[in-house]
């Protein structure tokens, strides 16, 4: 990565304003996954160590620039504290304003400070010079560690870089490092695994993609949408009718650009969208008149499992099917099973895969799990991260 670090900063008696991605599912105040908090430690742990007072920022879902109990960060900092084996973590009400300046004022070196949800102001979203500076006032180094976020041009996650020197942290690095370095420089073969809902959220991904792999294999709710350009009957199927012209557009690329582009030959049809449903396998030249597609079938998986197999990079971003339901869950485990047998770099971008990878007890396994859905998204898009923009570049 060509930013500077934390490691690029001499820390003794300075404060840094480190921007994590605290956002968290929770249920009745309890952090019901705290990967995203774990994966934040490192950097933590680094700065505490290196004498730095610590003060964290981090929004926490969606309170649309009002304050609102149900999205305080408060939970979050003593969870963090039982993470650094009991170490106090202070928490300030607000993360603006007198009582925040006074928590940071007071800490002492090796000091962590959580502040409260920056999304309760709206000019966070909105990037607004004012806040972002207001924000620059907690620390002398401003340090990005929230990747989950990067793709975000808010005052926490880029404007405050304009009043502070700005570094970042080693989740970010390692985020950026290891897609980054997939992309413009993969062992081969590389493969590519697409899946989810949409092909209209996934053109990006698919046309900076093409040009680099030597196979990219489509499942999910997409692989529809390409089987009707293909011709094919898809009955009740999720096919998204305006996005067909562009799915045969790039079949059209893929074949002039020399990628093997796989489409399932077989798939799991179920009476309806249920988990209880009827379902059976099908082949594409028979498929029913009526019912779904919501799996790839078994010759499919074989097939890219025989791919996969063979891969030295893999990226893997979306399900091959409704995976929440078990009975249409089997593909998508098959990719994970898969994946986890490479000897090669493997990497998971995108909340749903990521779930699945969890789900099948795999995360392990991988090369990368990303803590970001829509930042990884954006990445493999080939788009610049307004996150990673900001950040001082290396000498
Ligand atoms: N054949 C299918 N029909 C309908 N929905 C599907 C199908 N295959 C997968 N899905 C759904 O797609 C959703 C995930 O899509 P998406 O949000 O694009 O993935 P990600 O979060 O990994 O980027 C899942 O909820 C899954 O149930
Ligand atoms: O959870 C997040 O995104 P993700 O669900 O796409 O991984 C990030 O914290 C960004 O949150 P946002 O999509 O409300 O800006």
């Amino acid at each position: 990565m060509d930013k500077m670090t934390v490691r690029d900063v001499d820390w003794a008696g300075k404060t840094a304003l480190v921007r994590v991605d605290f956002n968290v599912p929770m249920k009745d105040g309890v952090i019901t996954d705290d990967t995203r908090i774990r994966a934040a430690l490192p950097t933590i742990e680094y700065l505490s160590g290196q004498g730095a007072k610590v003060v964290l920022m981090s929004h926490l879902g969606r309170p649309k620039g009002e304050r609102n109990e149900k999205y305080s960060l408060r939970p979050v900092a003593e969870h963090l504290s039982n993470l650094l084996q009991g170490k106090t973590v202070t928490f300030a009400d607000d993360c603006i304003g007198e009582q925040a300046e006074a928590k940071a004022a007071s800490l002492q070196s090796s000091d962590v400070l959580l502040l409260e949800n920056l999304r309760f102001y709206a000019q966070e979203e909105k990037n607004d010079p004012a806040f972002a500076k207001a924000l620059s006032q907690l620390g002398d180094v401003y340090v990005n560690d929230a990747f989950g976020t990067a793709h975000r041009a808010h005052a926490s996650t880029a404007g405050v870089a304009d009043y502070l020197p700005a570094v970042a942290g080693f989740l970010m690095e390692k985020e950026i490092g290891i897609m980054g370095e997939a992309l413009a420089n993969p062992r081969k073969p590389f493969v590519a695994i697409i899946g989810g809902a949409k092909v209209s959220d996934k053109i990006g991904v698919i046309e900076n993609l093409l040009p680099k792999v030597d196979s990219l294999l489509i499942g999910g709710g997409m692989a529809n949408t390409f089987l009707a350009a293909k011709g094919y009957q898809m009955a009740d199927s999720l096919v998204e009718t305006d996005a067909i012209e562009v799915a045969k557009a790039l079949l059209e690329s893929a074949k002039k650009q020399g990628a093997d582009l796989l489409l399932p030959t077989d798939l799991v049809f179920a009476e309806r969208f249920a988990a209880d449903a009827r379902h059976e396998v099908t082949d594409l030249n028979s498929l029913p008149s009526s019912g779904m597609a919501l799996d790839i079938g078994p010759n499919t998986v074989k097939k890219y499992a025989d791919v996969i197999a063979n891969a030295k990079t893999v990226i893997w971003n979306g399900p091959m099917g409704v995976f929440e339901m078990p009975a249409f869950a089997a593909g998508t485990l098959a990719v994970a099973e898969a994946m986890a047998k490479v000897d090669g770099v493997t990497i998971v971008g995108g909340g749903d895969s990521v779930a699945a990878i969890e789900q099948a007890g795999l995360a392990e396994k991988m090369t990368h799990v990303s803590t970001g859905g829509g930042a990884s998204l954006e990445f493999l898009e080939g788009k610049a991260l307004p996150g990673v923009v900001a950040l001082k570049s290396a000498k």
